[in-house]
């Protein structure tokens, strides 16, 4: 049953992979914990060509006044009696007063009614206010949500699973507790939470209940692999990652709970509420990603501590939830040997309440003191690594002269017309993804077709053309990464681009943004004295983007002027120092054909704020693959140059891929081999 809903249909600034290109799903689902989700479904409209800006919460708190709607003002969401109730529903699904049930996002604009469920972008909510009479005449009906395709498999595997005391070998459920840390979690808890050991895949269950523990709405299977003296985790959810979004815990939160803490796993909340008996959820889908759709649910709560791990990479993931959930009323608990993961402080009898009372507050005025930077210098010092940002797997050599990709930087990439910018940057930057940095490109030269289907090749190391039979495998995997599309394409205004990005930091937690290409944000009208001021205006806007929201730009710039038979130089990039100033990395795709020959080219790091090395390394492009990675048979040389002390260093490389991360899990929440589908997955 779908709703035709009327009025102007919104147009999709940022498009999921999926939604343009697969054309197997709909518009993103931002479905939120709960029985069978309602939603609003539209008429596939084609997306015209101007994007519309996200709209502000003054704009909404302007219509809502115009239209005589009462509202209260909340943490992330403005609160207003919901036009998709009937009069007799007078409670919601968690008890509340159904008459203010309706939360809508102030940042997005998007809605959620607690009490029907119904959910919906702002302009949804537009239409069901403005048309609420013809809708009634023409028959508003609302949707099923899609991912109820799944719920009978849900429901086999549920049923199939049992709680872990119950399992007829107590060996079995020793080794079960072992392997997954919960020797000192009691059952009670577990019964409490309602989990459950699926014997055959040796995995343990967690269920996504609706707020009143009615539904069971998906799964979440966790498996543990012991590694040597390491136990690796892997997690597989139903439905897919992207429209997972299970507040584990959330049936046990009741109407006066005003305080909870946030973790990045479901064992992490099972030891908390053991420990403290204070109300503890866990996030779908740990540091990956803080949906919006979860905002309501969490506006309830005056205090909120996020104890989401112990490394560098969840204080930072931290942080960026924090801002998103209102800094004001969110502490956080900083990772050290004595403040690790709330399991493993059970585990070795630490104190977690007294761990939660260090919390340090997540907002501090805007001019801090020393005091509240020492705990971050602190973290950055005893996390060397992970201050080195995420590794490559593909190009070892980058990580040897970038050390990593790191939040926050701004990285200008150029190289000759026509020399491989795009194939390579789009190489660099799955490569990432594929890591779980949450990707959004905004590719204004070519289409995102034909962007993707780059992608796509690169993913599958091979031209596709040829085994279409595993067109399907290699899609689905594809699907499931965090990767989003603007859909700008020829000429855009810097202000538009931005405020886009921005969007999609709040609702999709970017962390890397590519923008290929700058000259596409420099209007035509331009003399060539202003094209040198508007080319640092755009990458001054960049650079402020990058550092405000802690997310990696990569801007990709063609040179201002080439000779074919020399290698580009910083200066031939910029039309004045400031830009490359403002760069924390330069790269430099340099094509030398009098040199090399056909497909060989070399990337020259020329800048490298965060630590120095610069230097230049052999790329072999695949015509089949599409790819510039070195193959793992191969060894390729890297030259250091000198750098500012005139240190020369030459380095052979060894050939090693990068250090993988210490947390190799991706987003899919498993640790595979990147260039490969996942076997251990199971097929959709
Ligand atoms: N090293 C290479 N050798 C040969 N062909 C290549 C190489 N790199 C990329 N190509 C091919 O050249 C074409 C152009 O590649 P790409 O669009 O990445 O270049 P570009 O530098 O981004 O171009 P432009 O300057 O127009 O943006 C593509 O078909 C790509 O497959």
């Amino acid at each position: 049953m779908w709703v035709l809903l009327r009025g102007g249909y919104p147009l999709r600034i940022l498009l999921p992979l999926r939604g343009e290109w697969m054309g197997r799903r709909g518009l993103p689902r931002s479905l939120v914990p709960g029985p069978p989700r309602r939603r609003y479904r539209k008429e596939a409209l084609p997306a015209l060509e101007v994007p519309v800006l996200p709209v502000t919460a003054t704009e909404i708190r302007q219509y809502l006044r115009a239209h005589g709607i009462p509202f209260q003002d909340g943490h992330s969401c403005l609160r207003a009696p919901s036009p998709f109730v009937k009069a007799l529903q007078l409670k919601d699904q968690t008890g509340a007063p159904a008459s203010f049930s309706l939360f809508i996002d102030k940042t997005t604009g998007r809605f959620l009614c607690m009490t029907s469920l119904a959910e919906g972008s702002w302009e949804d909510f537009q239409a069901s206010v403005e048309g609420r009479g013809e809708g009634a005449r023409e028959g508003v009906l609302l949707g099923e949500a899609p991912e109820a395709e799944d719920s009978e498999e849900v429901r086999r595997i549920w049923d199939r699973a049992i709680p872990l005391w119950e399992l007829p070998e107590p060996e079995e459920a020793q080794l079960a507790r072992v392997m997954f840390g919960l020797t000192k979690v009691t059952d009670d808890t577990l019964r409490r939470f309602s989990v459950r050991y699926l014997r055959p895949a040796r995995s343990l269950v967690f269920p996504w209940l609706s707020p009143g523990g009615l539904g069971l709405r998906g799964l979440k299977l966790l498996s543990a692999e012991s590694q040597g003296d390491e136990v690796h985790y892997k997690e597989t959810t139903i439905p897919r990652p992207g429209v997972y979004h299970n507040l584990f815990g959330l049936p046990l939160i009741s109407r006066r709970d005003v305080e909870v803490v946030l973790t990045s796993r479901e064992l992490d909340s099972l030891a908390l509420n053991q420990s403290t008996g204070l109300p503890t959820l866990a996030l779908p889908r740990g540091t990956a990603c803080l949906p919006p759709a979860l905002l309501p649910y969490l506006e309830q709560f005056r205090r909120i501590v996020l104890w989401l791990g112990d490394d560098l990479r969840s204080w930072e993931a931290a942080k960026l939830f924090a801002r998103k959930l209102n800094p004001k009323r969110c502490s956080l608990v900083r990772p050290g040997d004595q403040q690790p993961r709330p399991l493993e402080a059970l585990n070795r009898g630490l104190n977690l309440s007294r761990i939660l009372r260090t919390a340090l507050p997540a907002w501090h005025k805007s001019i801090v003191s020393f005091r509240q930077l020492r705990e971050e210098v602190l973290g950055e010092l005893s996390n060397v690594e992970q201050a080195a940002g995420i590794r490559w797997n593909r190009f070892p050599d980058l990580n040897r002269l970038l050390k990593g990709h790191r939040k926050g930087e701004l990285t200008v990439f150029t190289g000759p017309t026509g020399s491989g910018k795009t194939t390579f940057i789009s190489e660099y930057a799955l490569d990432l993804c594929t890591q779980g940095v949450n990707t959004l490109w905004g590719s204004f030269e070519i289409s995102n077709v034909r962007l993707a289907r780059v992608m796509l090749t690169q993913f599958a190391v091979g031209r596709l053309e040829e085994q279409l039979d595993k067109y399907d495998e290699w899609a689905d995997r594809f699907e499931d990464l965090p990767l989003y599309f603007m859909t700008f394409h020829g000429q855009q205004s810097i202000r538009t681009v931005i405020d886009t990005m921005q969007h999609a930091v709040y609702v999709y937690d970017i962390c890397h943004v590519v923008i290929d290409n700058l000259q596409f944000m420099m209007g035509h009208e331009q003399l060539s004295t202003d094209r040198i001021a508007a080319q640092d205006y755009i990458v001054g806007a960049f650079r402020k983007f990058a550092t405000d929201n802690s997310c990696h730009v990569t801007l990709v710039i063609h040179p201002r002027k080439e000779d074919d038979d020399k290698e580009l130089q910083t200066a031939s990039i910029f039309g004045s120092a400031k830009a490359s100033q403002e760069a924390d990395n330069v790269l430099i795709l340099q094509d030398r054909k009098l040199v090399t020959g056909p497909g060989k080219r070399y990337l020259q790091v020329s800048k490298n704020r965060f630590d120095g090395d610069v230097g230049v390394f052999p790329l072999e492009f695949n015509k089949s693959s599409l790819t510039f990675s070195i193959p793992p048979k191969s060894k390729a040389r890297l030259k250091k140059v000198k750098d500012d002390n005139g240190l020369v260093t030459k380095k052979p490389s060894s050939g090693k891929k990068g250090a993988v991360p210490q947390n190799s899990e991706t987003c899919l929440g498993q640790a595979h081999h990147p260039y490969q589908p996942n076997p251990s997955k199971p097929s959709r």
